[in-house]
């Protein structure tokens, strides 16, 4: 990790409720380079929301956001797109991959239209993440865990600073599982911060950090009775 530069994620006081009253109360963050973090917590506690606000596709209502050393909170939705795209992979649940393409495609897909620019990057991305043998599958001939791995090289291919991931592992066999985290892992040696939303506490714990979220209230794993002030919590009740 280079110390000069700024946190890949330095999130302070990030709270955002919708018209239900659900959301995410408070959540204090920061990221490095190359480090993975896991938040769990149970259903509805503000998982996705947190993502969504790292995300940058949803605004928060209070707190400061800095990606990379960059405000989000003073930039325009035009240039938030902007930095989503030169600074964030997402992995969503459901990948989003398209079916009429095949790996590396889905991976140059990362780019743009122009495909074809972008297959030596997707190439030799998917070879780094051990799945050369895998470029020219068709992904609709893909195991569940490996389109999971080609959403993975998706979200790494433009070497964005920060790699979301909404339960990756979900619905995968130990084994899976753990090639998509090593996957992850490679991501995070090239250096990406990498946070992944997980309900697997043996996933969680092959993270350098762990986080809770309990009912909008984020907290590193461990500290919840401290760092849970009642009034945060209140508010999304
Ligand atoms: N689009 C929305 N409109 C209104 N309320 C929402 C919306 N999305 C989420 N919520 C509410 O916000 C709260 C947090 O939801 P969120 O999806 O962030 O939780 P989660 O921890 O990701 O849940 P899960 O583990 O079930 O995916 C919940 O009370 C939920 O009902």
């Amino acid at each position: 990790m280079n110390t000069d530069s700024p946190p890949a994620v330095l999130a302070e006081g990030l709270a955002f409720s919708y018209a239900s009253g659900g959301g995410l109360a408070r959540a204090d963050l920061t990221l490095d380079a190359g480090v993975m973090a896991a938040v769990e917590g149970p259903s509805g506690s503000g998982k996705s929301t947190l993502l969504a606000l790292l995300g940058l596709i949803l605004s928060p209502a209070e707190g400061s956001l800095h990606i990379a050393g960059t405000d989000a909170g003073a930039l325009s939705q035009a240039e938030r797109d902007l930095l989503r795209q030169r600074s964030i992979g997402i992995v969503l649940q459901d990948l989003g991959l398209l079916t009429f393409l095949n790996a590396w495609e889905n991976v140059a897909a990362a780019f743009g239209p122009r495909l074809g620019r972008h297959r030596t990057a997707a190439r030799d991305l998917l070879g780094d993440l051990g799945m050369a043998q895998l470029a020219d599958s068709p992904v609709t001939e893909l195991s569940g865990g490996q389109r999971q791995r080609i959403a993975v090289a998706r979200a790494a291919v433009k070497q964005p600073v920060l790699i979301l991931a909404d339960e990756p592992t979900s619905g995968l066999d130990p084994k899976t599982a753990n090639s998509v985290m090593d996957s992850l892992r490679a991501c995070a040696e090239k250096g990406a911060a990498v946070l992944l939303v997980t309900h697997d506490s043996a996933i969680a714990g092959k993270c350098d950090q762990r986080y809770v979220l309990d009912e909008g209230v984020l907290s590193a794993a461990g500290d919840q009775a401290a760092a849970a002030p009642t009034a945060d919590k209140e508010t999304l009740r």
